[in-house]
């Protein structure tokens, strides 16, 4: 069997359909937006996230003000940086770019942020939020995972509730911004979760926990870490990772944490990299801007909220139509 492809490019496009008719209604209302991002060094995929953000912004029309800061900029510069950007009423969403260097503390950095600005949920807040169940921002990676998944049970016509309760997740890599958030978005829809990282590979293997999963989720920025003797016939897989990989031609290409090609021969549906996760994640991250542009303007969260689009058409190719 093979894989269904999951067409992460399709996706983005249909949300981003409804997050320009989010922005034009915002202007009706004569509210004000505009994402800040800030970038510490030139890190790879720090810098290429950027890019897309800015061109995204820029096709939205949402005014952007990026900040870039050398590699070596002291704690209380970046503190200061992020305190220009709270007071700032033009700045209704900050993304502060990961990896930061390591003289600097994330989490103080992070609790300087103002709550109602921090679209990627980094603040204690908003993490808790979110792990309690009531999120304010949902951070924008794992929510493309879980926007994925869910217009893909809308498309093979399985009923979201009935396919989560009887679900087991399985999460590969505990970050921060990607795995912890997954996993509270699993509980959220009451599906069986469980979290594994690289370091059950390394004792008993990784696969004794990964191969019952009905829905795998890797992200764990190994390349090829899940491969078909990891996943069962039926899971669906969604890869998370963002890796340079040299081909024999000596150029730099992107492949994800899954061994694509393996996995697809044995699992039933697949996200490809690059295609899958990440093209949602800079839409979902300017939908979160939107819902910070109307709660700084007083909102209550309920109202906030963008709507989400329906799935219409199935947006999932076979494996002979991608090749
Ligand atoms: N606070 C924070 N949040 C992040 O979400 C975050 C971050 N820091 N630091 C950097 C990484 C990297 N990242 C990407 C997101 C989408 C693509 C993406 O859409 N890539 C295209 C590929 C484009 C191409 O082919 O070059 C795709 O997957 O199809 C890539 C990279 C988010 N990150």
């Amino acid at each position: 069997m093979s894989a269904q492809i999951i067409d992460g490019r399709a996706c983005a496009r249909t949300l981003k359909q409804s997050l320009e008719a989010d922005v034009a209604r915002l202007r009706a209302e004569g509210l004000g937006i505009g994402l800040a991002t800030v970038v510490v060094g030139d890190e790879y995929s720090s810098t290429a996230y950027e890019r897309r953000l800015r061109r995204l912004a820029d096709e939205l029309g949402v005014p952007y003000s990026p900040r870039e800061l050398p590699a070596d900029v002291g704690q209380d510069e970046l503190l200061a940086c992020i305190g220009e950007l709270n007071a700032e009423p033009s700045v209704s969403g900050i993304l502060i770019l990961r990896p930061l260097p390591s003289h600097v503390d994330e989490s103080v950095v992070f609790r300087a942020i103002d709550p109602c600005k921090d679209v990627e949920a980094v603040h204690p807040d908003n993490a808790g939020l979110l792990a309690l169940g009531v999120p304010r921002f949902v951070p924008s990676t794992a929510a493309s995972c879980f926007h994925l998944l869910d217009t893909w049970l809308d498309s093979v016509g399985e009923d979201r509730a009935e396919f989560y309760h009887r679900c087991l997740i399985v999460v590969v890599g505990r970050s921060n911004n990607v795995g912890k958030p997954a996993i509270s978005l699993g509980y959220e829809r009451q599906a069986t979760v469980s979290s594994v990282d690289e370091w059950a590979d390394r004792t008993t293997g990784i696969g004794r926990h990964t191969r019952w999963a009905d829905v795998l989720i890797v992200a764990a920025g190994k390349a090829g870490l899940i491969k078909a003797e990891h996943v069962g016939e039926n899971a669906v897989v969604i890869d998370v990772g963002i890796n340079g990989a040299t081909g024999r031609d000596g150029k730099v290409r992107m492949i994800g944490d899954v061994d694509y090609d393996s996995v697809a021969s044995r699992a039933r549906a697949l996200t490809p990299v690059p295609g899958g996760v990440g093209p949602v994640t800079d839409v979902w991250l300017l939908r979160n801007t939107v819902t910070a542009a109307r709660l700084l303007a007083g909102q209550r969260i309920e109202q906030a909220l963008p709507a989400l689009p329906v799935a219409r058409t199935a947006q999932v190719r076979t494996l002979q139509e991608k090749s």
